[in-house]
């Protein structure tokens, strides 16, 4: 993957290349220039090109950091934008698995390493081209200490290797304290209300969720920091080492300029030389976070284009049908998953039909196997004649507008299509909800954004009908409702939905209402069964 954005971004990274050349090139000839007029000064003609050799730095050093920025920004647009592709196609069903804290950790944290170890690709040829062009010259002027220098670059490279495994393993460490930190502060953010009320809760929370995660984090972080300052103290030893040995060797050499441009170009080159090593650093850590972003099997950026079902037939659907599907959630180990055996059910168009049962019954899982968040673990789903398979995933889908009790709340207001909604149709549902004197409808969506719990609901409802879709799956929508709302839902929202031949399957515990559905599934322990109207009501 990052070969990928390496590739991406060749043309950018070839400029800073060749800008890179040229400062490499103006820093040797300014070094040559110093160490052969060091001891009799400049001539006239030698301060000109002096000074147009150190604007001819500055040009080609400005030229590489602006290429640099625009790399840098681009990678890590690019790595962001391509993450979020990648989780809006994932499956829900792997999304729910790896968590809201785990994602979130991926697109702060993962995206800052990797998109961190790409930026730094330039300024590593920056600064390869610098280390090549310096060491040749000194190459140059003298092989026996040019064989000095690169036994020592040899052993810190060596050195950096051996405390790679250490930090690779740090880096796998911090990383797993990262998803526990931030779940904690997930659980600060969700929970603000309790724990703003419940001092006991807040303290408790902050003691023994908190701050045990935020100090294996600390001591991961510290082991990590640690190893590298390791490799960096070593690397800095090492320059003196070899200065000294230049500085020893000199009674051989007899000669103080060669000895000066030596020192003066190795300490130059200790930061480059420095900086490269170090990237490394920033390698393992962009590594150990692309590998948590492909233990959350994303789905790819790029997917084939659904197939369509066949249009005509579906527009022209008659039923659903549940044909022995079943479906098991994955187990944590400690208990036994819950699952939803052998379930065989027609969903005709056109009715209007009531879900029940007790809590953790299976409605709500039903519901996520009928909207194709959840694929079945045996059986299939099929429209008509058509089995819903991965391939017309999409459309089936696109069949079905729901409002689930964690919906979120979406400004726009889009029609089927994804076109703006006919502003007309949208104002009237406001004031059948009776919130025209809360918020007002545009082209872009509507305006106010502090609603009641009952207010939010219902603004998801007329975002609902406004997509205008065959189906409607709601999920105890009326549990908020004031008993006004609730009987104008069942007794005249439900019928005219019906009237306009929209299917409606609504999760419900209000058995007052029970017999106002054409039919009545009853969960328990994951069973379905179907209740006549007399056993319904
Ligand atoms: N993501 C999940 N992973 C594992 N088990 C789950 C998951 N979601 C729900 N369950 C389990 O599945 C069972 C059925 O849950 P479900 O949400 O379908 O019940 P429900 O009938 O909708 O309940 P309620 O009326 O309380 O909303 C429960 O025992 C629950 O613990």
């Amino acid at each position: 993957m990052l070969l990928y954005y390496i590739k991406k971004f060749k043309k950018i990274m070839l400029l800073s290349g060749v800008a890179s050349l040229f400062t490499a090139s103006a820093s040797i000839a300014l070094f040559h220039m110093i160490g052969e007029s060091g001891h009799t000064g400049f001539q006239p003609l030698e301060m000109v090109v002096f000074g147009i050799l150190v604007v001819f730095l500055l040009a080609a050093s400005m030229a590489t950091s602006y290429f640099l920025s625009q790399y840098s920004s681009g990678t890590v647009n690019s790595v962001r934008q391509s993450l979020i592709k990648r989780i809006l196609r994932t499956d829900y069903g792997l999304l729910e698995k790896a968590g809201r804290a785990r994602l979130y950790n991926v697109l702060t944290n993962d995206v800052n390493a990797i998109s961190g170890a790409l930026a730094e690709m330039p300024a590593f040829i920056y600064n390869s081209f610098l280390l090549i062009a310096c060491f040749g010259y000194l190459f140059v002027l003298s092989e026996l200490m040019f064989g000095i220098l690169v036994v020592t670059a040899l052993v810190s490279f060596l050195v950096t290797r051996v405390v790679m495994a250490k930090i690779t393993r740090a880096a796998n460490t911090m990383r797993e304290h990262q998803d526990d930190v931030i779940e904690g502060y997930k659980g600060i953010l969700d929970g603000a209300k309790q724990l703003t009320v419940n001092k006991v809760r807040r303290e408790h929370f902050y003691e023994q969720r908190l701050q045990p995660v935020m100090s294996d984090l600390r001591v991961s972080e510290r082991e990590y920091g640690f190893a590298w300052d390791i490799n960096r103290n070593i690397s800095q030893v090492l320059i003196f080492i070899t200065l000294g040995t230049i500085v020893a060797v000199n009674q051989y050499l007899q000669s103080t300029e060669l000895v000066m441009s030596y020192i003066l170009i190795v300490t130059y080159i200790s930061a480059p030389f420095g900086y490269v090593m170090n990237l490394w650093q920033n390698i393992a850590r962009a590594k150990v976070s692309l590998q948590k972003i492909e233990s959350l099997q994303l789905s790819a950026e790029q997917v084939e284009q659904s197939d369509k079902l066949e249009a005509k037939s579906f527009k022209e659907w008659d039923h659903i049908t549940f044909k022995d599907v079943s479906f098991t959630y994955d187990s944590d180990g400690e208990e036994a998953a819950f699952s939803l055996p052998k379930l065989n059910l027609t969903l005709n168009k056109g009715e209007v039909l009531f879900i029940t049962g007790g809590n953790g019954s299976g409605k709500s899982t039903f519901l996520h196997l009928l909207l194709g968040l959840y694929s079945p673990s045996n059986g299939f789903i099929k429209v008509d004649d058509f089995a819903v398979t991965e391939s017309n995933l999409d459309d089936y889908r696109s069949k079905i507008t729901m409002v689930l009790p964690d919906f979120y709340l979406y400004k726009e207001l889009l029609d089927g299509d994804g076109h703006p909604v006919d502003l007309k149709k949208a104002n009237m549902l406001l004031e059948q909800f009776q919130l025209s004197h809360k918020l007002s409808i545009d082209q872009t969506g509507f305006t106010a954004t502090k609603f009641s719990q009952g207010q939010r609901k219902r603004l998801a409802l007329i975002s609902s009908i406004l997509e205008d879709k065959d189906i409607y799956v709601l999920d105890e929508w009326a549990a908020d409702q004031d008993p006004h709302f609730r009987a104008m839902f069942y007794k005249e929202l439900l019928p005219r939905l019906k009237a306009q031949g929209k299917t409606v399957i609504a999760v419900t515990h209000d058995d007052k209402y029970f017999h106002l559905a054409d039919r009545h599934i009853k969960f328990d322990q994951g069973n379905a069964k179907e209740l006549l109207s007399d056993q319904a009501a």
